[in-house]
């Protein structure tokens, strides 16, 4: 039996394969979605053992049991991304968000609530952190002051690069290196693993809103959590009570975006940078923000009005969210970073003239079109 091996191919061909290994010995191609809530047993025992054992965070691929602690579909997309991430292993929830919040519960559970933010991150990200709704405190850094801000009860370093909404970058191998032993979480929505890895340069935990580019045809909601196995055995026993399970048929879509993951990204990539460039020059621009990593998000501040801007373009969607295979645009000030304070907004570079662009998968040339001429519409 031909078998595909995880060290045997390169990366991109992994992003096809991962996660479906098995699949031709079972005589399938594409994989099942197992929709089960609950799994017939008639060993009373060794169902109950197995319950033990999904209770205390492990999960060692046998038979599920009910559809909130395990499924399978699910499961394959956890190893596929696991692998991808150069992670032990993976743990998807129903969106980015509740996957953090299992990251925040485990930690201050621990008894290490206190959490460092490097801001930008994302602004419901921010409020979390910011609100201590989960029961943490936190303490807002630059990355150069993360390492001084540690104490006995540090639980988590958070920072998004490139962030949301401003594509600031950190130095991340700098910052884990600083801030080692204590667990640093990067939210690699915006890079994908396709330009960036963050457990290769030390991260302990790698974050996606899967919804955005793993997905990435806008239609499908999830999250998870790269990470070493003890991290995912409390990340499962959070979501083993919390019900912030991935549901099977999400766990399907996003396994198969990540097949085309490397060519969308890259594609996107391209035409962003494209687009960065001739931002630049364009006489209602007044800063151009684009990382140096690359990516497919263009951030910009305009002397233009900004929400006239976004409600005149006509080929890109004037919507939040990010990553899908169409364009969208929207003001951070007005929407994803609403509910932070405006000085929390300040204190993130968050500037009421930023406008945020992700771009899909259209020709460069119609997508620059449609931004000269909401452009040239939207006057003060
Ligand atoms: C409700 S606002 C958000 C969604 C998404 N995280 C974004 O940044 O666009």
């Amino acid at each position: 039996m031909t078998t595909h091996s995880g060290s045997a191919h390169s990366w991109n061909t992994r992003a096809v394969h991962a996660g479906k290994d098995d699949l031709a010995a079972l005589g399938l191609h594409a994989p099942p979605i197992d929709l089960s809530t609950t799994y017939p047993s008639h060993d009373v025992v060794a169902e109950a053992a197995r319950l033990d054992d999904f209770a205390a965070g492990n999960d060692d691929g046998g038979p599920p049991v009910y559809g909130r602690v395990t499924n399978p579909t699910v499961r394959r997309f956890e190893n596929a991304l696991a692998e991808l991430e150069g992670a032990e292993a993976a743990v998807a929830f129903a969106s980015g968000m509740a996957a953090l919040s299992a990251c925040l519960l485990a930690q201050v559970a621990a008894g290490r609530p206190e959490i460092i933010g490097v801001r930008p991150l994302y602004g419901t990200t921010d409020h979390l952190l910011d609100s201590g709704l989960l029961g943490n405190s936190v303490r807002w850094v630059a990355p150069e002051e993360a390492a001084s801000a540690i104490t006995g009860r540090t639980g988590l370093v958070v920072v998004e690069s490139p962030a949301n909404p401003t594509l600031t970058e950190v130095d991340l191998r700098a910052l884990t290196d600083a801030c080692a032993p204590v667990p640093v979480l990067v939210d690699n929505t915006f890079a994908t693993p396709v330009l960036q890895r963050p457990l290769a340069l030390g991260a302990t935990m790698v974050l996606h809103s899967a919804t955005k580019y793993l997905g990435g045809h806008g239609d499908v909601m999830g999250g998870v959590i790269a990470c070493d196995e003890e991290f995912a055995r409390s990340l499962r026993q959070i979501r083993f009570v919390t019900g912030g399970m991935l549901h099977p048929i999400a766990g399907y879509e996003l396994l198969r975006g990540l097949a085309t993951l490397p060519v969308r990204v890259r594609a996107a990539s391209a035409t962003a940078a494209e687009l960065a460039r001739r931002l630049a020059e364009h006489p209602r621009v007044t800063q151009v923000y684009y990382p140096r990593l690359g990516g497919a998000m263009v951030s910009f501040e305009t002397s233009a009005d900004p929400i006239a801007l976004v409600s005149a373009v006509g080929l890109i969607t004037p919507a939040v969210s990010l990553g899908s295979v169409d364009s969208l645009i929207q003001h951070p000030a007005s929407l994803t970073h609403r509910i932070m304070d405006e000085v929390a907004r300040k204190d993130a570079g968050i500037s009421p003239d930023l406008v945020r662009l992700s771009v899909g998968l259209e020709d460069v040339e119609d997508l620059w079109t449609d931004l000269t001429q909401a452009l040239a519409q939207a006057v003060r």
